[in-house]
């Protein structure tokens, strides 16, 4: 070995030294904040988006800030982990893009438990099984999530969180190569998402639509004549090969997650609030609705109806706001709306997504 690499690993195992003291004096104070908190929420959205977003801007380099915020997320998850052991519900099988957002959210130290529908994720928040609840609500190709929309009307629960997840589709199979598969297995958006790509270079192979990306690489680890698309997570819990990667036609493809839990999040700085209200059925309502937002100065990020279920031809709004329901402009916006809404529920304020 020659002297310079040698040298260069001693720096690096007393630097790994000192890194491991310094992380087990953090753990240290995060048990202590944690006995401080006595059984409210141990999981704080607010300040981890704070953490990221400070050291984010504070770094250094030639880290990228993304590794940076990678790195904190974990050491953050095992902090909780430390200060309270946390279950979090997604809507499985494991391996899907929801359990890939779960862990992009809450790291590694959580139990993740896969529920079969985004209806038995809100129930096992509402119950009190889980601490914390992930679903999708949108799709940058395919729109809105309606059976969630539809749950947060109607559920207690409040939304403390926002994920985005890039979804990127990974060709795989048992074998080494494509020459051997005679089927295609994947869920059909997933199919839909790589139609181009698919008619391009596998034209000629049968596409058969499974229950999810993950039952598709169940299916591929058993079956050696087929291969499927579904995310590098599940490639890596089936043990299959990655054969052709990124294969979505369209490259930004991203799907937006809402953590769901018993409380919202506290004020971080740079905070996004969701709403559902319903306008009265006269001319020009949901501008008189909408008017004092404006006034305040406050930005709507999405708004989107859904057909109410009391009565038909009734509407129910959904909007996503700029800001906490805690900082003033917002919260004198939010009384004006409510005053003129026949109904308006604020289903939670959280960090806009920091990672
Ligand atoms: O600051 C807190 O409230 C903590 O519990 C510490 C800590 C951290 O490790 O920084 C851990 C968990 C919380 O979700 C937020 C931050």
């Amino acid at each position: 070995m020659s002297d310079e690499l040698l040298k260069l690993r001693n720096r690096i195992d007393h630097l790994d030294e000192e890194i491991l003291a310094r992380l087990s004096e953090r753990a240290r104070c995060a048990q202590r904040v944690g006995e401080i908190k006595q059984g409210n929420a141990y999981y704080r959205p607010e300040r981890e988006a704070q953490v990221l977003r400070r050291l984010a801007d504070l770094n250094p380099g030639p880290l990228p800030a993304d590794s940076v915020k990678k790195i904190f997320r974990e050491i953050m998850s095992a902090c909780l982990g430390l200060e309270h052991p946390q279950k979090v519900a997604y809507l499985g099988p494991a391996g899907t893009f929801s359990e890939s957002a779960s862990r992009k959210q809450f790291g590694s130290a959580p139990t993740f438990v896969a529920m079969t529908t985004i209806e038995d994720v809100f129930r096992a928040v509402e119950a009190g099984n889980v601490n914390y609840g992930v679903v999708p609500v949108e799709n940058s190709t395919e729109g809105a999530v309606s059976v969630t929309l539809d749950l947060l009307l109607a559920s207690p629960v409040k939304v403390c969180g926002e994920i985005n997840l890039r979804i990127h589709q990974q060709l795989m199979s048992r074998a080494e190569g494509i020459g051997a598969a005679r089927r295609l297995y994947s869920h059909a958006q997933s199919l839909a998402q790589c139609h181009e790509w698919l008619n391009r270079n596998l034209p000629h192979l049968p596409r058969v639509p499974v229950a999810s990306n993950a039952e598709a690489a169940r299916m591929a680890a058993e079956d050696p004549e087929s291969c499927a698309i579904a995310g590098e997570a599940a490639a890596e819990l089936y043990g299959l090969n990655i054969l052709a990667t990124n294969i979505e036609d369209d490259p930004n493809n991203t799907t937006r997650f809402l953590v769901i839990a018993d409380h919202d999040a506290g004020p971080s700085g740079l905070d996004r609030t969701s709403l559902v209200f319903s306008a009265l059925n006269r001319p020009g309502a949901v501008h008189a609705l909408l008017e004092p937002l404006a006034r305040h100065g406050v930005d709507m990020t999405k708004l989107q109806s859904r057909p109410a279920q009391s009565g038909l031809w009734e509407y129910v709004f959904y909007a996503d706001i700029r800001g906490h329901q805690r900082d003033a402009p917002v919260a004198a916006a939010l009384a004006e709306l409510g005053e003129r809404a026949a109904f308006l529920k604020v289903l939670g304020s959280y960090p806009v997504a920091a990672i």
